[in-house]
């Protein structure tokens, strides 16, 4: 069953939204974007999540007391590196963590063979941030032989297209942000219609 997640939340209304109708997993930008959230914003939307939906903290290039800081009070399930971060640098922070490899060729695609974190996370690369463009990329670049189990498929995915993603990319997990917002701002018709379109999927009802 593919999981879904929904990244960017900032407001209740929309974890609410999400949690209602059965997202897997929530994510909190720490990072420099129009979606960035402070830690006392963040732990305010925590406590709206149930504990078996796994909350993630999204950073770019962070020092570790800035990560440390978040996950002291914010309750964080994994930490989503999503800027150029050494393999040393994240095994030295103790929370479970997810590599983004932004995808513009094979050779991106190929770095996942050396990257040892609990999942890694296929983007598109950024424009104006490091993530959430609502850009997908060429989703036969992940044609190859790759831990599908630990693969998470996020870039411009929405409810009209996120079928056909699962079906040509097998990934555990989608991960949608700009697909679920109208005027920049998340809505919660679209969470609706985005987590109800990976479950009709899953469950064979899938046009
Ligand atoms: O969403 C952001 O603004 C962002 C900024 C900086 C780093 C990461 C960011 N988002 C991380 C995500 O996991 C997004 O969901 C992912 O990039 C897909 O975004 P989209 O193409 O908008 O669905």
């Amino acid at each position: 069953m593919t999981k879904v997640k929904i990244c960017g939340l900032m407001e209740p209304p929309h974890v609410q939204a999400a949690v209602e109708a059965g997202v897997d997993a929530v994510g909190f930008v720490f990072a420099p974007s129009r979606r960035r959230v402070a830690i006392e914003q963040a732990k305010e939307l925590a406590r709206l999540v149930p504990d078996h939906v796994i909350k993630i903290g999204v950073f770019v290039n962070a020092e570790r007391e800035e990560m440390e800081q978040a996950f002291l009070e914010v309750p964080l399930d994994y930490i989503q590196y999503h800027g150029d971060e050494t393999v040393e640098f994240m095994e030295f922070v103790a929370l479970p963590s997810i590599k983004v490899l932004s995808v513009r060729d094979v050779e991106d695609v190929k770095r996942a063979k050396a990257v040892q974190t609990e999942y890694v996370l296929f983007d598109t690369p950024g424009t104006e941030f490091r993530g959430g463009s609502g850009e997908a990329f060429d989703w036969s670049l992940l044609n190859g032989d790759l831990p599908r189990d630990r693969m998470i498929l996020a870039g411009g995915l929405n409810a009209q297209n996120v079928k056909e993603a699962i079906r040509q990319v097998r990934p555990f997990m989608v991960d949608v942000s700009s697909g679920v917002e109208i005027d920049r701002r998340k809505d919660e018709a679209l969470i609706r219609e985005f987590i109800r379109a990976v479950k009709e999927e899953e469950s064979g009802d899938g046009n």
